[in-house]
């Protein structure tokens, strides 16, 4: 694992978006797998600036998100599509029949879960995958559990994630129960991992998914094994790693 420190949220939020603009200048064709989340917000916020700036060129680019919530259609504003249509898509030139969410309005999970890996194998597989860090170590929605899921499936949110979640909904009992994830498998497979993480309140989970054994307990502990990941995370996420 490569670790870069960072000062501060902005500091982490430029040294990933260089990495994924360097990987989108060396490869412009590559498959880009993206997050949600607050924490990958300035990443595509940086991103967004230096494709206005005529530095980045996304036109052949494919994107893959990790995950959306069930029930949810993509114009609902809680949606991942409508986070990434926001946050990213609508500012920058990639081809929208490019960018790949799961479908959250399909009601036969298995047969969503199964037509979102197809599509992952069928443009290549991901190049470089960005994922922020839940407080109790879930990677898109891979949340604790008794082993690590492997392919894309259907999940019941933990309390925790609901908890952590709710801040973006009008009521709690809005926000969804489940949601539709990439597995653990599918995020292993991708060639290149980059991980962003902000934060005090991210400290402790941090250092277990560094140091800690490797457990699907702590479903991020699993990067440890993956042959190319970097994290990027600023001074207060790191504080409490050795
Ligand atoms: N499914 C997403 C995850 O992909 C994300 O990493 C996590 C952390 O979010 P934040 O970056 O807002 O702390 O939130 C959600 O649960």
């Amino acid at each position: 694992m490569k670790i870069y420190k960072t000062k501060n949220y902005d500091e982490m939020s430029k040294k990933a978006a260089h990495i994924i603009a360097s990987q989108v200048i060396l490869n412009p064709d590559c498959v880009l797998g993206l997050a949600t989340g607050s924490t990958p917000v300035g990443t595509y916020k940086n991103l967004i600036e230096w494709y206005q700036n005529g530095d980045l060129d996304f036109s052949q680019i494919t994107s893959c998100n990790l995950d959306e919530y069930r029930g949810l259609s993509g114009d609902n504003d809680q949606s991942y599509r409508y986070f990434m249509n926001h946050n990213l898509f609508d500012h920058i030139n990639i081809r929208k029949e490019c960018t790949y969410v799961p479908d959250g309005l399909d009601k036969d999970s298995d047969a969503a879960c199964k037509a979102y890996e197809e599509i992952i194998e069928k443009v290549g597989g991901i190049d470089l995958q960005l994922l922020g860090l839940g407080h109790n170590g879930h990677i898109g929605f891979n949340e604790p559990a008794d082993e690590f899921p492997k392919t894309t499936h259907c999940v019941d949110l933990t309390e925790s994630t609901i908890q952590a979640n709710k801040r973006f909904f009008e009521n709690e009992a809005d926000v969804p129960r489940q949601a539709y994830t990439m597995g653990i498998g599918t995020i292993m497979s991708a060639k290149k991992i980059l991980v962003v993480v902000s934060g005090e309140d991210k400290a402790e989970i941090l250092n277990k998914v560094i140091n800690g054994p490797i457990t699907p307990q702590v479903p991020a502990s699993i990067l440890q094994l993956h042959p190319d990941v970097t994290i990027v995370a600023d001074e207060a996420a790191l504080s409490k790693t050795k």
